[in-house]
């Protein structure tokens, strides 16, 4: 590339075009007006690999500098894309030289491209201006009247009146360039003796449109300009040894370079702040192919002498800014109206289907919607069939109120029923005793009978009609038992003395006492009696083992009392009524909306062995049983050797009784006969807390085996830890549940009462099942899943749970199962209930407070 030999290196920087189309609305031309100046111009993205820097040795040729650092550069006008070549370095570096030939080479490939593409129709313009002592001259012109530059919205900055010359062939283009060359303002400095004391710029516009549309209407055009731009040598005052003109040409001179620096610079830097395109007239006009829609390249040219050295390095530090800068360049497409309409309603039916899906704008995206919409509707779907489940459920638990409603007739008669026999001598010890007390006073029944239904109950009052019909208000009746019933002692014996020979006279009375409900204590007086010795006998039936370890009954406290039998309170035997009175223990202890069990008639939860009541007779009246084994020879030899086993087991039991009141400690007794509050303790404290497990988990099992309510379970477990005083609530506890199981298998099979007891803990788990959503976090819910083995992606995860509390026997389940139903039921907390209602709670709570109610049920 050297010349003069004093140039080495040519080192051509690319402008490099990035981004994407943007709407920059310029025209690269002169202010005189073209054929196309009325057309709109498009701007369109092109996608354009940036060019590698390069270095160039002194013996490159300035052909190899183009082909390699500017060819592809200047050619883009050709592609409707706007580009410029610059050339920068310090004065007599070569720059005029190489744009020289870089302008030559370019013109001759541009018309070389014309020839070749004869399908299209090119107009090539061509305007040549300088920047001299910042004045803008043009260089087609005579007249060297400075241009003015102006600001134009559309096509940026323009040189006012710059003649713009459209090129007829090359020649034309020779003459021109001659023409600037001639106009240019060429100073001798000691450098160089042509030095450029100008920035030239040479303009060449392109356009090109395809001949088959040319005149049709709808053609379109690209249209972009080149610029070949050689600026004035960067120099040292001392160095060129400018003086008068030439040093104030130099001072411009660097001035505008300086600025040019500036800018470059900041546009490597990212475009961040001002930049100052306005300081100088050469990057006001340049400002489009520094950082708009251009690509540029810079050829930035260095002297190899050692006294340039800095100037040199100062060349470097501006190509190095240089190579950083980016700019957006377009392809300029100028569409005449009607093409121009038919793109944009091409536009338009575009911007239409995105505003009609928005957010789709790919499949991908549209597979993620449809997967998003998928996993709603999967949500949904398990939300409808839990609430179905739990419409379900509340269906069921309406009807069964709406059965209780409808029953509720039936109930009172069943009731009424019940404290005919707690009212009446005649049913409600045991009719067999009374019809051998006084035979004919009462017509016969079986002794074991049990009213079936309702029909049976009315047929029966029919049959015996010297029982007076008892109203409606003894369903309260019933109440009173329960609350009232047990706070009295009423003597065994007056009440066994009475029972047989009460006359009809006197028993009238009571049963008014019994209808009248607005006289507490008579009515109190009158059931209480059955209702203690519902409890003896139910004590009395359990097992007789617990009687051994008593030591004195009659300081026992009254809960006590009422649990312990001795043989001459077996005399009040059992009978039907006697059983309903304690067959009713509530197997749920469970709200009142779901006591469907409270309801069930006391002669249908549970039947005694049909044989039984005639054994626990014989055994007591051994001498009575006799006598009617010679008037009824209806007993076989089978209950005489049962009743011979019971006797001998009472005989046992008291003899059993007698050796463990000797072998008791004399300060146990005095203790037991002196302090009837800690009488309860039966056995002493450290072998209570041994006996406690075992017994806790006898009754544990005995809860599983009579499916015995969840809540009451949950309430006796969590009330009961161990403590000394909980021997007696233990001990009846497990007696009651003795007894309950010896019953309900008692004809070695279950009876109805199983069947109603299960029915019972399907209601309490349903009620758990729903009380879970609001009772249980997530998180607890959770665990719970993953502790007891339940798939917690089932869908019916949460009824699995509630099918599983309470159903092992193990310690840890049954403490678990106690803990979770706690958190679900209201009033459980430790505390908030009292023992005592454990101890001797076996009457019939119709409407009884007592019963637990569910959170927010
Ligand atoms: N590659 C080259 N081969 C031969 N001669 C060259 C070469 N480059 C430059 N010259 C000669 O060097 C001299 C100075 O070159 P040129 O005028 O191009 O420098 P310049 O950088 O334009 O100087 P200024 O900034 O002062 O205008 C000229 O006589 C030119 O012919």
């Amino acid at each position: 590339m050297s010349t003069s030999g004093h140039m080495s290196h040519c080192f051509p920087f690319n402008f490099t075009r990035r981004g994407h189309m943007m709407q920059h609305r310029c025209m690269a031309t002169a202010s005189t007006p073209t054929p196309l100046a009325a057309a709109k111009t498009m701007f369109i993205s092109q996608s354009t690999v940036r060019l590698p820097d390069r270095v160039f040795d002194p013996e490159c040729s300035t052909r190899q500098v183009y082909d390699e650092g500017a060819k592809e550069v200047a050619l883009s006008v050709l592609s409707g894309i706007n580009s410029s070549i610059f050339a920068y370095g310090q004065t007599s570096s070569g720059k005029t030289y190489t744009m020289v030939g870089i302008t030559e080479h370019s013109m001759a490939e541009i018309y070389a491209y014309i020839d070749q593409h004869a399908d299209r129709e090119f107009i090539l313009k061509f305007s040549a201006m300088e920047i001299y002592n910042e004045a803008v001259m043009d260089l087609l012109s005579s007249d060297a009247t400075p241009l003015r530059l102006l600001d134009d919205p559309e096509k940026g900055t323009v040189v006012e009146k710059l003649t713009e010359e459209t090129l007829r062939d090359k020649g034309h283009l020779l003459e021109l360039l001659a023409v600037c060359e001639a106009q240019r303002q060429i100073g001798e400095t000691a450098l160089n003796e042509t030095s450029s004391r100008s920035h030239q710029i040479l303009r060449l516009t392109v356009e090109s449109s395809a001949k088959q549309f040319l005149g049709k209407g709808n053609s379109s055009t690209l249209q972009a300009c080149v610029n070949f731009v050689d600026l004035a040598g960067s120099e040292r005052a001392s160095q060129t040894a400018a003086s008068g003109m030439r040093l104030k040409e130099g001072s411009h001179i660097n001035k505008s370079l300086l600025t040019l620096g500036k800018v470059i610079r900041q546009l490597s830097g990212g475009r961040n702040g001002h930049i100052p395109y306005r300081d100088s007239k050469l990057t006001r006009i340049l400002q489009s192919s520094l950082g708009g829609n251009a690509r540029t390249a810079i050829i930035c040219t260095m002297s190899p002498a050692h006294c340039h050295v800095e100037q040199s390095r100062n060349t470097l530090l501006f190509a190095n800014c240089a190579k950083n800068v980016v700019t957006n360049a377009q392809v300029n497409v100028v569409m005449s109206d009607k093409a121009l309409v038919k793109h944009l309603q091409r536009e338009l039916t575009r911007l239409e289907n995105e505003l009609k899906f928005p957010g789709s704008a790919s499949l991908s995206t549209h597979a993620e919607v449809l997967k998003e919409k998928d996993e709603q509707i999967k949500k949904l779907e398990e939300q409808l069939k839990e609430l179905m489940e739990e419409k379900d459920t509340v269906q069921s638990e309406l009807e069964n109120f709406r059965k209780v409603a409808s029953d509720d007739h039936l109930n009172c008669l069943k009731a009424r029923r019940w404290v005919l026999a707690l009212s009446y001598t005649y049913d409600l010890v045991d009719q067999d005793l009374l019809i051998d007390a006084q035979p004919g006073l009462f017509p016969r029944r079986p002794s074991n009978h049990v009213f079936d239904s309702i029909d049976e109950c009315q047929e029966n009052l029919v049959a015996y009609p010297d029982v007076p019909d008892v109203s409606d208000e003894h369903c309260k009746e019933v109440q009173c038992v329960e609350t009232n019933g047990l706070r009295e002692r009423i003597s065994q014996e007056s009440f066994h003395a009475q029972k047989p020979e009460t006359p009809e006279k006197e028993r009238r009375p009571m049963m008014d006492q019994a209808e009248d409900c607005t006289d507490e204590e008579k009515r109190d007086e009158s059931i209480t009696k059955t209702a203690e010795n519902a409890i003896e006998l139910y004590a009395c039936d359990s097992d007789p083992s617990f009687e051994i370890e008593k030591p004195n009954v009659d300081e026992e406290p009254l809960a006590l009392k009422r649990c312990v039998v001795s043989s001459r309170d077996t005399v009040l035997a059992r009978s039907s009524s006697c059983k309903a009175s304690f067959m009713v223990i509530p197997n749920s202890w469970f709200d009142d909306s779901t006591s469907m069990n409270m309801t069930t008639p006391p002669s249908e939860n549970f039947k005694f062995p049909p044989r039984r009541p005639e054994k626990v007779r014989r055994n007591l009246f051994p001498e009575k049983v006799a006598s009617d084994a010679i008037t009824d020879n209806s007993t076989g030899n089978a209950e005489e050797e049962s009743a011979a086993d019971d006797t001998s087991r009472v005989t046992e039991v008291k003899q059993q009784t007698e050796q463990n009141d000797a072998s008791q400690p004399q300060e146990n007794r005095a203790q037991a006969g002196t302090d009837s509050s800690t009488s309860t303790t039966f056995e002493s404290p450290s072998r209570w807390s041994f006996d406690f497990p075992k017994k806790q988990q006898e009754i544990i099992e005995l809860w599983h085996e009579c499916h015995i309510s969840i809540v009451h379970r949950t309430y006796f477990f969590l009330l009961f830890n161990g403590d000394h005083t909980d021997h007696i609530y233990m001990e009846v506890e497990h007696r009651r549940l003795s007894f309950i199981k010896s019953s309900s298998i008692a004809d070695g099979e279950p009876n109805a009462t199983v069947a109603s007891s299960l029915k019972s803990l399907r209601n309490e788990r349903d009620m758990l099942y729903r009380h879970m959503v609001r009772k249980l976090s997530g998180a607890e819910k959770e665990s719970l899943y993953s502790k007891w083995g339940i798939d917690r992606s089932s869908k019916q995860r949460r009824l699995q749970l509630s099918r599983l509390i309470w159903t092992q026997t193990d310690m840890e389940h049954v403490r678990e199962s106690a803990e979770l139903v706690s958190k679900m039921v209201q009033h459980l907390e430790r505390g908030q209930a009292i023992k005592e209602m454990f101890g001797l709670s076996f009457s019939l709570n119709l409407r009884s407070g007592r019963s637990f109610s569910w959170g927010g049920a």
